[in-house]
């Protein structure tokens, strides 16, 4: 039976993080989102959140781009066509190039509402064997005794990995302070495109220091000269932004560009591409984790669904709600229990918008009628 969609809210909201979050590419203080509510003629909705920066830093999409792309062309499709099942909402939105994050707010949105028509966990709806999932942290601040006072407070937390942002002006150093006091931590660090080829022996240097793995050391579209640089370097790398779509992580993996992907709901366009690149890495033995956006907690509830899948046996970057937020916007709000966040039984993501704190934060609000 087909979706029987009556109505799609969009609102762009926009809270400040409690800390700033720095990488080299700059220091992000505030976040804006999109929040998309899908409507059925039953009155389930369903949840999405567009995860798009405010500036085209990360990938070229924004928070304004993305409201273009829904507004103008992926809301308007699903008005025309309407959809049976949320897998066929790549082939809807095929006519749009990209615009990934875009199409991944709605498709999300429309897989939280099949799951809810189904009266089942969104997890189970896609696959998911796990009850309960690593949790896992990311500290983007460059100050060295900073950075290992909330290290040291994430493990009493019992985070299960810590990532840490590098760059050519500041790693040895950095990595190095934090192995001095903390030497069997399950380690990452994430260069975002920091580096190029001609690093390579700053780059292989990074080996003694046991990295479980290094994330987009090279070009944010690369995957050729990361081919090279693996087989120079042990640490494994891992790759966040040149894969974007399924044919992207086929191809890496056939080059030897990574041996681990991180897979963001987002950056690939939704949770059927995110299925798809799960089940090849799984059938290759390519481990894969969930990845973070310094998102909400919709985003972050389609993560723990995601990340519920068999393949997903890296902690990813999934903490809870207080990680960046002194409110989140859904409730009960995501928490870490030893380390562990427990994936929902109740029906979708298993979380509901917390629509007073919603009213708060919404700095702009549209309505679409089917
Ligand atoms: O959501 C988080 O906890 C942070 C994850 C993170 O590192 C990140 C946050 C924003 C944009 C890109 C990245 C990244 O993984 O490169
Ligand atoms: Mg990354």
């Amino acid at each position: 039976m087909a979706l029987d969609i009556k109505a799609v809210n969009l609102s762009i909201i926009k809270m400040p993080l409690k800390h700033p979050f720095t990488t080299h590419l700059g220091s992000v203080t505030e976040r804006e989102g999109i929040i998309v509510e899908v409507e059925d003629s039953n009155g389930f909705i369903g949840y999405g959140e567009g995860v798009a920066f405010s500036s085209p830093w990360y990938t070229e999409e924004t928070v304004q781009t993305s409201y273009h792309m829904l507004k103008d062309f992926l809301v308007p499709l699903l008005k025309k066509k309407g959809i049976s099942h949320p897998d066929g909402a790549i082939a809807l939105f095929s006519s749009v190039r990209r615009n990934h994050m875009a199409k991944a707010a709605l498709e999300t949105a429309l897989w939280d509402l099949q799951a809810k028509k189904e009266g089942i966990p969104l997890s189970k709806l896609i696959g998911g064997t796990m009850e309960a999932i690593p949790a896992g942290v990311v500290v983007g601040n460059p100050n060295l005794p900073e950075a290992l006072k909330q290290i040291e407070g994430y493990l009493e937390q019992g985070f299960k990995r810590v990532k840490v942002k590098i760059s050519p002006e500041d790693d040895y150093q950095y990595i190095s302070g934090i192995r001095k006091q903390f030497p069997d931590l399950p380690l990452m660090a994430d260069a975002n495109s920091a580096y190029s080829l001609k690093d390579v022996n700053r780059l292989k240097a990074l080996d003694e220091y046991g990295l479980l793995m290094i994330e987009q050391p090279l070009g944010f579209d690369d995957i050729v000269d990361h081919a090279k640089l693996q087989a120079q370097i042990e640490t494994p790398i891992c790759l966040d932004e040149s894969i974007v779509t399924f044919d992207d992580a086929r191809k890496a993996v056939e080059l030897g560009s990574c041996k681990v992907i991180n897979i963001k709901i987002g950056r690939v366009g939704g949770i059927g591409e995110a299925k798809r690149i799960h089940d090849y890495c799984v059938s290759k033995g390519i481990p894969v984790w969930a990845g973070g956006m310094i998102e909400f907690g919709i985003s972050r509830a389609h993560n723990i669904a995601l990340a519920s899948l068999p393949g997903f046996t890296i902690p990813g970057d999934i903490s809870g709600s207080d990680r960046y937020w002194e409110q989140d916007i859904i409730e009960p709000e995501i928490k870490v229990h030893n380390g562990m966040i427990k994936v929902p039984e109740s029906p979708g993501i298993g979380f509901e918008l917390n629509r007073e704190r919603l009213k708060e934060v919404t700095v702009f609000e549209d309505r679409f009628e089917f």
